[in-house]
């Protein structure tokens, strides 16, 4: 569903310790890719733990409209009927991807070697998104393809009716191109090979694997290599969705940089190709303990439970980037309440994401009265322990964007507002009720 909700302003203020238990949403990239090979195998896939945000709903509607039967059989609970590999039926109507780069990426690349025909849209913030890096592989698959200018969306995809494997090295580190690639690999005769200098989030390898397709991984001289052989018959497979480690990061932030504050975040991933905030928040000097670690749906899980405290800054290496791409904005409010700079190296893919999150909490962090400097691809926030705060942040259609001014709020001496909060719902729809239900004064 394209953005069309009215601007929603939300205002934060300075709030009393905050206290309880977050139970964060469903992993997003997780649930994009259970009902996404939900749809590509032959039998019934019962997800739990979905998350429910309009990212998501996008593309269960998206796998509807390709032939899968997919239907809601309570909160989190989902039932996919597949239609195999390769089997896809065309679309009717246009493939409305929202908000979603996940979601559109994924779903083109699932279509690309069956030869049916698709048009995707999306919402104005995924219409300015770069798509060529998906579309120039699906197109040496023998995908036919026209886009926009700039290979922006709308994109129309005939697939390819003969489709001949590749062999890929991804030019950024994007888990989406390497999941768009996969997941066309799958209707390909032969290996696909996808190569990639820094490990991206694995829940497309860890899936394909637990569905049942060949697929490995080696690190080499050349990089990280995956290889999945073509054509396996996929079989349905109950997943249970983890909690999402980038939703979390929200309560886990407010709750380091809010005094007195201590609460516990249950059955969190803790997929090392997700961590990278953690680690960075440890080195920071944070104080949070990953308790009950274990394993559940195939992923490692783990309770955590944050406590307030004093912070330093740290230089994150750009090596680390990937494994927290999403976490850079609430990272940047944290760095705001540390002593010392907090220097962000390798992030220039923040500038394609759903807004140019540099430059979007950059100005808004500057608003409210911090100092930050950045280049092409990196930034710098100088954290001085307290944040006077007192400013509306342009959220650009932006969830992480909304939310991480939100927290901001609950620490600043002065209220923090953003112009408009409803593209929360994309990833985390009950973030206002679950933060005010830790003592949050935010709406
Ligand atoms: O594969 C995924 O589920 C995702 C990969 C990342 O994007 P890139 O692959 O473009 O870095 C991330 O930013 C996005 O939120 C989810
Ligand atoms: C970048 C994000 O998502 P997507 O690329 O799926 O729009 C995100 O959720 O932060």
């Amino acid at each position: 569903m394209s953005h069309s909700a009215e601007p929603r302003p939300m205002t934060a203020k300075r709030s009393g310790p905050l206290t309880g238990t977050a139970q964060v949403p469903g992993d997003k990239s997780i649930s994009h890719r259970a009902l996404i090979l939900g749809a590509m195998s032959v039998g019934e896939t019962r997800i739990t733990g979905l998350l429910e945000g309009q990212d998501v709903l996008d593309t269960a509607k998206a796998m509807a409209a390709f032939g899968a039967q997919v239907e809601r059989t309570g909160p989190g609970e989902w039932v996919v009927n597949g239609v195999g590999v390769g089997g896809f039926s065309e679309p009717e109507g246009v493939i409305d991807c929202g908000n979603s780069g996940t979601g559109v990426r994924l779903i083109m690349g699932a279509m690309a070697t069956t030869p049916i025909t698709a048009t995707f849209a999306g919402d104005a913030s995924l219409s300015r998104r770069p798509m060529a890096r998906v579309t120039d592989p699906l197109a040496e698959f023998g995908a036919s393809i026209t886009t926009r200018e700039g290979g922006r969306l709308p994109i129309t995809i005939q697939g390819a009716a003969d489709p001949v494997p590749l062999r890929y090295r991804t030019p950024v580190a994007s888990a989406q191109i390497k999941s768009a690639i996969l997941l066309a690999g799958l209707n390909a005769p032969g290996d696909t090979v996808v190569i990639e200098a820094e490990p991206t989030r694995d829940h497309s390898e860890r899936m394909l694997a637990g569905f049942g397709a060949t697929i490995t991984t080696e690190t080499t001289d050349e990089g990280h290599v995956i290889t999945l052989t073509g054509r396996p018959e996929l079989r349905a497979q109950p997943v249970a969705v983890p909690r999402d480690p980038s939703s979390a990061a929200f309560p886990v932030a407010a709750a380091l940089i809010v005094p007195g504050s201590e609460i516990r975040v249950p059955g969190v991933s803790r997929n090392p190709t997700r961590d990278g905030l953690y680690v960075t928040l440890l080195e920071m000097g944070a104080d949070i303990r990953f308790e009950n670690q274990r394993e559940e749906g195939g992923e490692p899980v783990a309770d955590l439970v944050v406590r307030h405290g004093p912070l330093k800054g740290v230089s994150v290496p750009a090596e680390r980037a990937a494994s927290m791409i999403d976490e850079f904005p609430i990272l940047s409010v944290i760095a705001a309440f540390a002593e010392g700079a907090t220097v962000m190296n390798g992030v220039a893919e923040l500038r394609v994401k759903e807004s140019d999150r540099i430059d979007a909490m950059a100005r808004g962090l500057e608003a409210n009265g911090v100092r930050v400097e950045e280049t092409r691809d990196s930034m710098t926030v100088h954290g001085a322990g307290s944040v006077p705060g007192g400013a509306v942040a342009v959220t650009h259609l932006d969830h992480r964007i909304a939310m991480s001014f939100m927290v901001l709020g609950l620490a600043a001496d002065a209220p923090v507002s953003v112009d408009d909060g409803s593209p929360i719902a994309t990833s985390f729809p009950d973030f206002l009720p679950l933060m005010q239900g830790l003592g949050g004064d935010l709406g």
